[in-house]
């Protein structure tokens, strides 16, 4: 198989591997993503070796991919991929893909090239700034929910997200771009995503939640909670939710009304919360948006990408006293789980997304990430299941994506 002359119909697998092995033989940052309900995939690419960190102004920032760890960083930046190249195609156009030129490349036979892809990450994904913790003992998590619910007893929190990893092996033949494709046809309302930072870090992953996204005049947040597994013909009309995952949901919208009123924003648009579908999953969202012309907040991303990350979806509440706690009490580094990432500037669209349902590539390795939202009537139990079943939906493409 090779990939040469413009015109030439070329397969999606084609182009991802493609995209794939040009960004981790060149020795540079990439991204590769599709936002969710959307046919677009998109690429991105930094071929200086070395990290960029950027203030996260938003409004002057170049076209890139910015990624952020949990964690709040001293010098308040990012990690940024700048786009020295960008590319994009339709992903249900099978034919008729203009290749830019520096797509040319030859590849060698699909085998090849997936062994090529599976070593390259092998070699190149290990994070020495930022590796992330393993903590997969579900005694330790039990416990932990545990001590979330008699921190809220207490009147010290009103709701914690603790969160737990599972270490797995990747398949000898790991195969990436499969991996990719199963996540782009299962989870259609997520955004997909994959990034390569060198000695930073190597993550997939398909987040079903939008921090901030700028278009044009709009912005748009989302309070996403509530957690249950998607069952029979029609699930998002049979979902029954409780009162549990209702309050849970909405304290994340309570959250982001308080951001609001901290900048004395008052017009803003609040759907919801209705029931959607994230892959095999399904949540309680409600959606919010605001004109940011009309009410004179033209830095509204910026404004509140700071206020609102951590969200009370991945962290709790208040965020100081559950931010403490999680450092306390998680004994892990999350890493970019939970963090945020997505494309900044491109097109006149920034869209931010928390970094959910997500897997850190660690040479042979791949550490998964789950959180679950705690509230006073929580079952240790409960949580420590809807964790197994979020680790699953990237675990088990990672491991079987033939399934
Ligand atoms: C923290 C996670 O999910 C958040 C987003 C949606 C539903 C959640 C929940 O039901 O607990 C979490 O707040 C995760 O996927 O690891």
């Amino acid at each position: 198989m090779s990939i040469t002359a413009t015109g030439n119909r070329i397969s999606k697998t084609e182009v991802l591997n493609t995209l794939f092995l040009n960004g981790l033989a060149s020795g540079g940052a990439f991204a590769v993503w599709r936002k969710p309900k959307s046919n677009k995939l998109e690429f991105i690419q930094d071929e200086q070796s070395a990290p960029i960190r950027v203030n996260l102004e938003l409004e002057t920032l170049p076209a890139g991919f910015l990624v952020h760890p949990f964690a709040d960083q001293e010098d308040k930046k990012a990690y940024f991929i700048e786009a020295s190249r960008y590319f994009h195609f339709h992903l249900d156009a099978e034919s008729d893909i203009e290749p830019p030129e520096w797509f040319s490349t030859e590849l060698g036979e699909e085998e090849e090239v997936k062994a090529q892809i599976a070593e390259l990450i092998r070699a190149r994904s290990f994070s020495q700034e930022k590796p992330a913790g393993v903590c997969d003992q579900k005694a330790h998590f039990l416990d932990l929910v545990q001590k979330g619910i008699e921190a809220i007893d207490s009147g010290l929190l009103e709701k914690i997200v603790p969160a737990r990893t599972r270490l797995i092996d990747l398949p000898e033949n790991f195969d990436l771009s499969q991996t990719f494709t199963r996540l782009l046809e299962t989870y259609s309302n997520s955004f997909v995503n994959f990034f390569h930072i060198p000695g930073v870090g190597t993550w997939i992953g398909a987040s079903p939640e939008v921090l901030i996204e700028t278009k044009g005049d709009q912005f748009y947040t989302m309070s996403l909670a509530g957690t249950q597994a998607a069952r029979g013909e029609n699930p998002l009309k049979s979902a029954a939710w409780t009162q549990k995952e209702i309050e849970e949901q909405a304290m994340v919208s309570r959250y982001i009304v308080d951001c609001f009123k901290k900048i004395r924003l008052r017009e803003y648009e609040e759907h919801g919360p209705k029931t959607v579908l994230a892959g095999n999953l399904l949540h309680l969202r409600s959606d919010f948006r605001v004109d940011m012309k009309s009410t004179n907040f033209l830095n509204l991303g910026t404004v509140m990408l700071e206020l609102l990350h951590p969200t009370s979806a991945v962290c709790g509440m208040p965020r100081k006293e559950a931010h403490d706690f999680l450092q306390s009490h998680e004994g892990f580094d999350r890493s970019f789980f939970a963090g945020f990432l997505g494309p900044v500037n491109i097109q006149e669209e920034t869209s931010i997304y928390v970094n959910l349902r997500t897997a850190n590539l660690q040479g042979v390795n791949a550490i998964l990430f789950a959180g679950a939202g705690v509230t006073e009537d929580s079952d240790p139990e409960l949580e420590w299941e809807e964790t197994e079943l979020k680790c699953n939906i990237i675990g088990k493409f990672l491991q079987n994506p033939f399934d």
